[in-house]
């Protein structure tokens, strides 16, 4: 710790918070009696002198043909919890068979490394994935005993041939399902599905599988794994395994001086850049450390970074820092595992590819560039350090964003929080229906075997499948029609189809893959690739080919793309009214297109903005979204007359309050993007090359599920209507008085805690005094007060941070979720701000926002109010990813905006004026 703040300024001091984790002793069991002998003297052999408890009490619930979850701290040998009642059990009967699931390739891989090595007699241990040659798949499905494959080649390489599986799903004993957690959102909700799938296949041969599930600790493990496997599910939770003291400092990076952002805010360095100065220093002392970093383009940018500073002390230690990610090709991706195994590297960057269970011992240090999403993923990535009992240090540094500045300043958010349950809704008719029709493709499905896919909701999707002659209904059952399997036409990654493959036009050379989703951010024309450390730029897109052509070359500036979209209400599910504000959850159709791209230098300048005509993109999914009606927005002394003008298409001029048509023209914002676009987007899991199944910005982990074709990545404000300001001009210049510090006055001072994950408005409710209700000048009392021409700004502004702390509630990434907001919705009849999962047909994000509403917004309050900038910057109020240029945004108006919502909560009693709509009650009007 003391070198990484070595030579910085006391008064600089970029740590806002050092926590010392002592060291905790093992407890040790004895080895069962059932265990097999020679099993146990392998796992001797290995190194595992004596069993720790939680291992013993897991296995041996396996082994009586108990279903478990072991839900335990990173490197806490849960792998042995599933070894030990699998291994014994293959060895007690000869014919008996396992399946392993894991999420990623590289995690299956090493998975079966370790079983290979314990070199027990008669059980054939071989990987069935995408990287497995052709001539070696007969040789597993006729010999193998223990196949290690992940969801995908389950999916379309296992049970869409099952007959030729016949062998392995007779005597079925026991299914793995590795790291767990990872399955949520609508990639969990597949897999809840998938395994549904599974336990039919076997059922059907004769088998009845015990399912051994590991995961790292989360909230509720026994209640989550029940929903992903369909069948209870016993928890064990102690963790007995030793842990060395850990020293965690969390780290805001300072403002830079010199440079102002977009709209003239201040910035912070970034994260990235900070983390590869920390992993240097580190590599200097001969820690061996992993740098994780949220995109793929950021763990090359960390790496150049440590490797730049390093080449000035000593060449050598240069060649000692490496980048990782998934996408890489497989020979790639094992060439660096090795190196950093054997020592050869001393510093990794990485994306969450190797966060996965990769047993790689004896690292001292973990750095995080930016919190990974979920507390789970949090842990997972900082228990890599310090596996050998050694003491060991992470360092979490902030990036520039709302939930990351809240984090840094909230350490209790991070180090006393529980570990959160992972969302996942197999209900969701956008997977359930291509689930069923796999299900039935596989055998046909009987009427007794609905409650399995959730009863009522499948029959429904089954007569819509039927209706649409996908299915025949027979009174045996419902039958696929095709002779097509539809496995292959199914993605259960969500990322929208088939992968793009980025290949150099000059050498053909498939430099790697995108998924389909985020091809138009991170691809499109003139986008800068970076892949292993060198610089591309994208000549042509073809989403239809599939291909990304691209040329070396090496700019001095870097892409980022823009996207607009508009939003229309599909249907309302719930409706709170809370007396001129009204929340609601339902169905929304978005629409959004990337206009064009944003050309930045690395201190943050703007070259230019480019323009693009790329296809549209629709995207129907759930969302939770707050209106306010007019009198409680608005100054009353002049909101009167602004409300009573028409608004809709009004010159913004007149009252700033307009929302005119999407998709204005680009470059109709004079603003920019803060960030990465795409680029930053989520990391992937791994696509089982060969299969076809996208899995690139899909995947397992809270990075993954994010793939979502459209809309994922946007906060948006509703184009066009925005426009306050002239381009170019500061947001002091348009807010006048929009600097926090007098409303700051009249703001609570009580800081509003994030409650715990899924506390609802009721009970959190009361944590403060709401200064909405503070009447001021011509304010109704309760509103926000606001002069018309500032309300689109505070509605931006307030989506924009609300999109940014939705993570902390609801297990997703910020890609994971987009945003709209407008001073007037057409289905709404009032200013609106939506906030939408990124994924057809919802993935349980916005449920989650519906059902924390209060304590969500309240922690978006206070980290707005947290963040020292005067007028908004991307610690706050500043989006990333923000298609209209973080333009208008008004920092002071997103407060009253929230503190109206908040404060007419509070005023009608939680959620007392609760009223359910059925389905489909409302228009389906594109708005605006
Ligand atoms: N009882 C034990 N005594 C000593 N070492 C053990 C014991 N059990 C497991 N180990 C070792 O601890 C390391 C971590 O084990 P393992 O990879 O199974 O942990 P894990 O909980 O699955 O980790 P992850 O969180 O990465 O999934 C391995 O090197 C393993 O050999």
């Amino acid at each position: 710790m003391r070198r990484v703040t070595a030579g910085i300024p006391e008064s600089a001091n970029p740590v806002t918070h050092v926590a010392e984790q002592p060291a905790r002793p093992a407890r040790c069991a004895e080895w069962p009696s059932w265990a097999d002998d020679g099993v146990v003297s392998a796992l001797r052999k290995s190194g595992v002198e004596e069993p720790w408890t939680h291992q013993i009490e897991a296995a041996s619930l396996a082994h009586s043909g108990r279903n478990v979850v072991v839900s335990t701290g990173t490197a806490s040998g849960k792998s042995l919890a599933y070894q030990l009642p699998v291994l014994s059990d293959l060895v007690e009967d000869g014919r008996a068979c396992a399946l392993y699931l894991s999420p990623t390739k590289a995690l299956g891989a090493d998975q079966l490394r370790s079983v290979s090595s314990l070199d027990i007699d008669g059980v054939r241990a071989a990987s069935y994935d995408g990287d497995t040659p052709m001539a070696e798949r007969d040789w597993v499905r006729a010999h193998a005993r223990w196949v290690f494959t992940n969801p995908d080649m389950l999916h379309r390489g296992i049970l869409a041939s099952h007959a030729r599986w016949s062998r392995l799903f007779r005597k079925l004993a026991y299914v793995v399902v590795d790291e767990c957690h990872g399955y949520r959102g609508v990639f969990g909700s597949h897999v809840a599905l998938l395994l549904r799938r599974l336990q039919r296949v076997a059922q059907y041969y004769g088998s009845s599988p015990v399912f051994v599930l590991a995961s790292a600790t989360t909230a509720s493990p026994a209640e989550f794994a029940s929903r992903l496997i369909g069948q209870d599910c016993a928890a064990v939770v102690d963790d007995t395994s030793p842990r060395g003291a850990r020293t965690v400092a969390l780290w805001e990076p300072p403002l830079l001086e010199d440079f102002s952002g977009e709209n003239g805010a201040p910035v912070r360095r970034s994260a990235g850049a900070e983390a590869g100065r920390i992993l240097a220093e580190l590599v200097i002392e001969g820690a061996r450390t992993l740098a994780f970093v949220r995109s793929r383009r950021g763990a090359e940018l960390t790496a150049l970074g440590a490797r730049r500073l390093l080449s000035e002390v000593d060449t050598e230690l240069a060649g000692k820092v490496a980048a990782y990610r998934a996408g890489f090709l497989p020979e790639e991706r094992r060439k660096l595992e090795r190196a950093l195994l054997s020592g050869e590297l001393l510093g990794v960057a990485t994306t969450n590819a190797l966060e996965l269970g990769v047993d790689i011992a004896g690292l001292d240090s973990v750095v995080l560039a930016g919190y990974p999403g979920t507390l789970a993923s949090f842990w997972q990535q900082a228990g890599r350090a310090g596996r050998s009992g050694d003491d060991a240090l992470v360092v979490f540094v902030a990036r520039d964003d709302p939930l990351d500045t809240y984090l840094v300043h909230h350490p209790a958010a991070i180090l006393d929080r529980p570990v959160e349950t992972a969302v996942l809704d197999p209900a969701n008719p956008y997977v359930l229906a291509p689930q069923l029709a796999c299900a039935a493709a596989e055998l046909p499905l009987t009427t007794k075997e609905l409650d399995t896919f959730g009863g009522e909701a499948a029959r429904e999707v089954l007569d819509m499948l039927v209706a649409d002659k996908l299915l025949r209904r027979r009174p045996s059952g419902w039958y696929w029609t095709s002779k097509d399997r539809p496995q292959y036409e199914v993605d259960i990654r969500g990322s929208g189809g088939d992968q793009i493959a980025v290949v150099e036009a000059d050498t053909s050379r498939l430099l790697g893959t995108v998924d389909p989703g985020s091809a138009c951010t991170t691809v499109h024309p003139g986008a800068v690739y970076l892949h292993q450390g060198s610089s591309y730029v994208v000549d042509e897109l073809d989403l239809e080919a599939g291909v990304a052509l691209v040329h070396a070359e090496d700019p001095d500036w870097t892409t980022s793309a823009r996207e607009v979209a508009d939003i229309s209400v599909l249907a309302v599910h719930e409706r709170l009214d809370y007396g001129g504000v009204t929340v609601c959850l339902g169905d929304v159709a978005v629409t959004s297109q990337v206009v064009g791209y944003l050309r930045r230098r690395p201190s943050g300048q703007i070259l230019d903005q480019v323009p693009l005509d790329l296809p549209e993109q629709k995207l129907e999914t759930r969302a939770v979204w707050y209106t306010i009606a007019d009198e409680l927005l608005v100054d009353a002394s002049v909101g009167a007359a602004a409300a009573a003008g028409p608004r809709r298409g009004a010159p913004v001029a007149t009252n700033g309050h307009a929302a005119v048509s999407a998709h204005a023209a680009p470059g109709g914002h004079g603003g920019a993007p803060g960030g990465n676009g795409g680029a930053e987007g989520v990391e992937a899991g791994e696509s089982p090359a060969g299969t076809g199944a996208g899995a690139s910005g899909a995947g397992p982990a809270e990075e993954r599920v994010g793939s979502g074709s459209v809309g994922r990545d946007q906060d948006r404000v509703q184009a066009g209507g925005v426009g306050l300001g002239e381009p170019g001009s500061t947001a002091e210049d348009r807010v006048g008085s929009g600097s926090v510090g007098p409303d700051e006055d009249r703001m609570q001072t009580g800081s509003v805690g994030p409650g715990e994950p899924g506390s609802t408005a009721e009970n959190v409710v009361g944590t403060g005094e709401f200064s909405g209700t503070e009447e001021r000048g011509g304010r109704t009392p309760g509103g926000a007060g606001l002069e018309p021409a500032r309300i689109p700004g505070a509605l931006h502004a307030a989506e924009h941070a609300a999109i940014g702390l939705l993570p902390l509630f609801a297990t997703c990434d910020r890609w994971d979720i987009g945003g709209v907001s407008t001073a007037l919705h057409a289905d709404t009849g009032e200013a609106t701000v939506f906030v939408h999962d990124g994924h057809p047909g919802g993935a349980g994000f916005a449920d989650r926002g519906f059902a924390a509403l209060v304590p969500w917004l309240a922690a978006t309050r206070e980290a707005i109010v947290s963040c020292e900038c005067p007028a908004g910057c991307p610690s706050c109020v500043q989006s990333p990813k923000c298609g209209n240029g973080n333009d208008p945004l008004d920092k002071a108006g997103a407060v009253a905006v929230l503190d109206t919502v908040l404060g007419a909560v509070r005023h009608h009693g939680g959620r007392h004026d609760h009223v359910v709509v059925p389905q489909a009650a409302t228009d389906a009007t594109t708005s605006c």
